[in-house]
């Protein structure tokens, strides 16, 4: 799998992306370091051995896909929520496929200021996403940013408060700035850039009265240059049918979540999508994500409980190849990045999709979860390492305290962070904005 190159063709446009970079090539270290628990999610028990590996199969090439159908109604929308258990008979291997539009030259945000052959889906696949949820609120949600000041509003309140508590009418000297680095720290946004922080303070305002709107500022404007390079938006290259996309992550930081909510966002920007029931562990895994393949119009390819995760991911490629998908995405069970077997199957799902295709998968997303803390920093170092980690999807950053995070990780690994989730409905994961991000966390 070439993992340091990733094409771009679909795009979720960010308003402030830098070119994407190359992520750092995977390098498999010999043993897993032990690692402190996350505070939520739970290890999940050892597979059951694996069948075989299985064959390599000839790819054969496809006929152009016939033009957009009329646009089908969407089934009704599952009940809110996830099943509490999947029983076995219905973790049967299943492959309903319904129609999914295909791009349209009008499509709605689709196609424009692309080159030939490229879709780029901004914020009007957001729109579209929403007419896929079950019935209209009867207030009109809040806006993005609204809700995102919303979601950070923890994590907000909690700096800016020990912010004003160290700066209530005092000069800037040595003490505060050690006051207000410490502050940062707490808030979890890492030694670097407390330090930038506290460094362009001392810069413009030292010896001098400074108030916690004018820290706030400042802040501000420093998380957002670290921000800034890792802001990039999704981009999927679908000149390769099916565009695999694996999801990989701690057990409950939201893979299924993400998967179904990043597959509103592309059938509604005409594609066809193919979900993989990857997370052959848990049967409610299993469901959730048919759930959100009906919402969303999408094939699901599931297999029996504890089934080879490898070999439903080879043979979610052929279903969603034979079906002409443009996307396949492939959730995968929850695992503790020490868990060293766990690591390996995912290993294997890799390999064994470089069968279909030496490229695939062509772009790894990791889910992390706001609520993890510190701990998040050595789950995206082990993930990407071993799976290739091309980009980050940062959830649950609704409610949580410790958004301050999402700096970390920035300022350390560098990864792209395609999109933050604010909640657990459809559109409530948004292209990730740096300067939306700092303003909402420095309160301003
Ligand atoms: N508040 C909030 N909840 C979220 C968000 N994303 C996911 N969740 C919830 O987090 C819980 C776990 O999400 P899942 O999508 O099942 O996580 P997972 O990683 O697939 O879990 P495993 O299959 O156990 O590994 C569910 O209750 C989701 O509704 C988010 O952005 N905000």
């Amino acid at each position: 799998m070439a993992l340091g190159f990733i094409r771009k063709v679909f795009s979720f446009g960010g308003p402030d992306a830098p070119p994407a970079q190359p992520p750092t090539p995977p390098e498999t270290p010999p043993e897993m370091p032990p690692a402190p628990q996350p505070e939520t999610p739970q290890s999940p028990p050892d597979f059951p051995p694996q069948p075989e590996p299985v064959q390599p199969r000839e790819v054969p090439t496809f006929p152009p896909l016939p033009d957009a159908p009329a646009p089908t109604e969407m089934p009704p929308a599952a009940p809110p929520g996830i099943p509490s258990a999947g029983d076995a008979d219905r973790a049967e291997a299943v492959a309903d496929v319904p129609n999914a539009a295909r791009p349209a030259d009008d499509t709605p945000g689709a196609g424009e200021g692309t080159a030939p052959g490229r879709i780029t889906v901004g914020k009007a696949v957001g729109v579209a996403a929403r007419a896929v949820e079950p019935a209209p609120p009867e207030a009109p949600r809040p806006g993005w940013f609204q809700r995102l000041s919303q979601g950070l509003a923890r994590s907000s309140r909690e700096l800016t408060g020990n912010i004003a508590g160290v700066f209530t009418k005092k000069k800037l000297d040595e003490d505060t700035l050690q006051d207000l680095e410490d502050v940062l720290i707490r808030a979890d946004l890492g030694m670097e850039t407390a330090l930038r922080v506290t460094d362009a303070l001392s810069a413009s305002r030292y010896g001098r009265d400074v108030s916690d709107a004018d820290v706030r500022a400042i802040m501000a404007a420093e998380i957002e240059k670290v921000l800034a390079p890792v802001a990039m938006p999704l981009e999927l290259d679908l000149r390769v049918k099916p565009h695999v996309v694996l999801v990989v992550g701690v057990n409950g930081t939201g893979k299924t979540t993400t998967i179904g909510k990043l597959a509103a966002k592309l059938t509604a920007g005409g594609l066809k999508v193919t979900l993989a029931a990857g997370d052959t562990f848990r049967a409610a895994a299993i469901e959730q994500l048919k759930i959100w393949g009906e919402r969303t119009g999408s094939q699901v390819v599931s297999s029996r409980l504890g089934a080879d995760a490898a070999g439903l991911a080879f043979e979610a490629y052929e279903k969603a190849r034979d079906a002409g998908s443009d996307v396949l995405i492939i959730d995968t069970a929850g695992r503790l990045q020490n868990k060293v077997e766990l690591m390996a199957e995912l290993e294997k799902i890799v390999r064994v999709l470089g069968k279909h295709d030496p490229d695939a998968p062509h772009t790894v997303l990791q889910t992390v979860d706001a609520t993890t803390g510190q701990n998040a920093l050595s789950q995206v170092e082990i993930f990407r390492n071993v799976a290739g980690v091309s980009g980050l999807v940062m959830t649950k950053l609704d409610g949580t305290a410790r958004g301050g995070i999402l700096v970390a990780i920035a300022a350390k690994h560098k990864l792209p962070v395609y999109f933050i989730g604010v909640g657990e409905q459809v559109d409530d994961l948004e292209p990730f904005s740096a300067g939306d991000f700092a303003r909402a966390i420095a309160g301003v």
